[in-house]
């Protein structure tokens, strides 16, 4: 009989079902194993105080009574680092303020002009309110729903009628129907390429253009680009790509994201990046080695709260930095802010 296998640690996850299906795979159980962590889905139905001992805690949830569980559970067990903090997640779940940290970046890319808009008829028969069509209308509320992901493409300001508010008007920018998805997990980046809206030609909008005035869509990049051999050639140079993750990982004071970034390539200006969404926890398993990254991050941050490790002896990844970055930029927040050594909840 094979001797059965000891974990050093427990690592829990509070995720919605579907995204323990996607990402919690058996390769990665088996990746943790391999590093003496075992994975733990929490119950959230019953009281946290209840489940583990755990000595790391991930999770995205969206509703308020996890929020007052996290919290109560953090006053109880200081030293159990919690990834990530609620208040700074919950700026990725409003996309009035989800784009705010693009513009702290130390590097050249940006975010479309955009609006929040709460009264769209009336906008509809505003023509001085310098909106430049075609426009994206994108629902505020990112909360899990498949409606928070039902857009609309509107070429035109007759198509502003009947847009359900709340609702975020960002313009449109051409970008050669590719979209670069870019997967953070503490201080690793990966970035894939995924296929996107076309670009709009020009007599599209027209107003007096006899076509739909908008156009619905929703999960139009989920799907991987098929390789058309230039993939490579194609891809945002590799340090730039690093230097927006780190970026946007310290000002939002979050360690699992991914973003989705655009290049408008033109003669009068060159290429021009956008930054366009920003999701909390998103699909993992779509990026490739993911096992790995969440495994050695997971890793980072039990050694980051004093546990040995294993080949970590001392050294913190990038992620124990940012431990520090995040006290200052997202105040205190839930776990991180205090490192003790030993097991927690013995
Ligand atoms: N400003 C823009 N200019 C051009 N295309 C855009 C713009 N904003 C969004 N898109 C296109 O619409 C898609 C959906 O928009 P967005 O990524 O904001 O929605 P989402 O539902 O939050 O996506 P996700 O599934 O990544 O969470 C993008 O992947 C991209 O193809
Ligand atoms: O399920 P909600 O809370 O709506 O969030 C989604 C994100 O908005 C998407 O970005 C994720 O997909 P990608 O990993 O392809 O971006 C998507 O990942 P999924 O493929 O695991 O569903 C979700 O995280
Ligand atoms: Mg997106
Ligand atoms: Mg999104």
């Amino acid at each position: 009989m094979a001797p059965e296998k000891s974990f050093s640690y427990t690592v829990g996850y509070a995720l919605l079902p579907e995204k323990v299906s996607s990402v919690v795979q058996p390769s990665l159980v088996a990746a943790a194993a391999e590093r003496g962590m075992r994975l733990v889905a929490v119950d959230v139905s019953r009281p946290l105080a209840e489940q583990g001992p755990f000595d790391l805690l991930v999770h995205k949830m969206y509703d308020r009574g996890w929020r007052a569980q996290l919290e109560d559970f953090t006053a109880r067990h200081p030293s159990v680092p919690v990834v990530d903090s609620p208040a700074a997640i919950d700026r990725l779940l409003d996309r009035a303020t989800m784009l705010d940290a693009v513009s702290g970046l130390p590097v050249p890319v940006s975010v479309p002009t955009q609006v929040v808009v709460t009264d769209a008829a009336a906008l509809a028969n505003n023509p001085d309110d310098g909106l430049r069509f075609p426009l994206i209308a994108k629902p505020l509320a990112v909360d899990g729903s498949a409606e928070s992901h039902d857009m609309r493409l509107v070429y035109r300001r007759d198509g502003l009628r009947g847009l359900r508010a709340p609702v975020v008007l960002q313009e449109f920018v051409n970008h050669g129907g590719v979209l670069f998805k870019v997967y953070v997990v503490g201080d690793h980046a990966t970035c894939v390429r995924r296929s996107s809206l076309p670009d709009v030609p020009s007599h599209r909008l027209l107003d007096t253009y006899g076509g739909d005035a908008s156009v619905p869509f929703a999960n139009i990049s989920n799907q991987p680009l098929p390789d058309d051999g230039d993939a490579d050639a194609d891809m945002p140079d590799a340090g730039f790509v690093d230097e927006v993750a780190r970026g946007l990982r310290r000002g939002l004071g979050l360690h699992l994201l991914n973003f989705d970034m655009i290049r408008e390539r033109s003669e009068e200006h060159g290429d021009r990046y956008f930054v366009i969404d920003i999701n909390y926890f998103p699909g993992y398993a779509k990026m490739p080695g993911y096992e790995t990254a969440l495994t050695d991050f997971f890793l980072e941050m039990l050694a980051a709260s004093g546990r040995p490790v294993h080949g970590h002896g001392g050294q913190l990844g990038g992620s124990g930095l940012d431990i520090e970055a995040r006290k200052l930029e997202a105040g205190p927040g839930i776990g991180l802010t205090e490192v003790e050594s030993g097991r927690a909840q013995a």
